[in-house]
């Protein structure tokens, strides 16, 4: 299974060429992240320092382009998790888009790989082992 969200290219995503820029993708990557979890009712932020809940910062992040988009394409964006780790979780995004015949054309194909931490009182962060209800919510994605 997986998570599945859909985005339309605005002008200032593209470059020069005319093509979605490379560094767009990124932020797309995120937001369909964070959309996946607030689905499965997973916090994206604790609320506070003093607030328990874990976050997810990021520790690697790729991204592979396979065919251009352009301005005013729609993004089909499928999210997977790939793998959970003792802390780590890799996600793999995968951008495609339709063409004038309704076929499915591949974009680009993104992996992040995150770390539950938790927040120290000044800010700093230190792994935690995955809490095992969020473990079984991403095993259902
Ligand atoms: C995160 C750290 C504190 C972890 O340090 P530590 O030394 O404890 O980590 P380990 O080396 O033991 O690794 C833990 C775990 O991760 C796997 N791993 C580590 N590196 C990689 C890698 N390059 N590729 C793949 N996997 C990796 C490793 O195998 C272990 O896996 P297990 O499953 O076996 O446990 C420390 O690394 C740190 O502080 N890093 C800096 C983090 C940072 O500043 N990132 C950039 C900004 S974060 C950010 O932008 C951000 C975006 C969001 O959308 C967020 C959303 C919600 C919350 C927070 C967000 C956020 O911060």
């Amino acid at each position: 299974m997986s998570f599945r969200t859909r985005r339309l290219v605005e002008f200032r995503d593209t470059d020069a060429a005319g093509i979605v820029h490379f560094s767009a993708f990124f932020p797309w990557m995120e937001s369909a992240e964070h959309e996946m979890l607030r689905s499965l009712g997973i916090k994206v932020l604790p609320d506070s320092h003093d607030d328990p809940s874990v976050t997810w910062p990021r520790v690697s992040v790729g991204c592979d382009y396979a065919n251009a988009a352009r301005f005013e394409d729609w993004l089909e964006i499928e999210v997977s998790v790939v793998k959970i780790g003792r802390s780590s979780i890799r996600y793999e995004v995968a951008f495609s888009r339709q063409d004038k015949g309704g076929g499915i054309v591949p974009v680009a194909k993104g992996t992040t790989v995150v770390v539950c931490c938790r927040l120290r009182p000044g800010g700093g962060l230190e792994k935690a082992m995955i809490p095992d209800e969020i473990r079984a919510k991403l095993e259902s994605v």
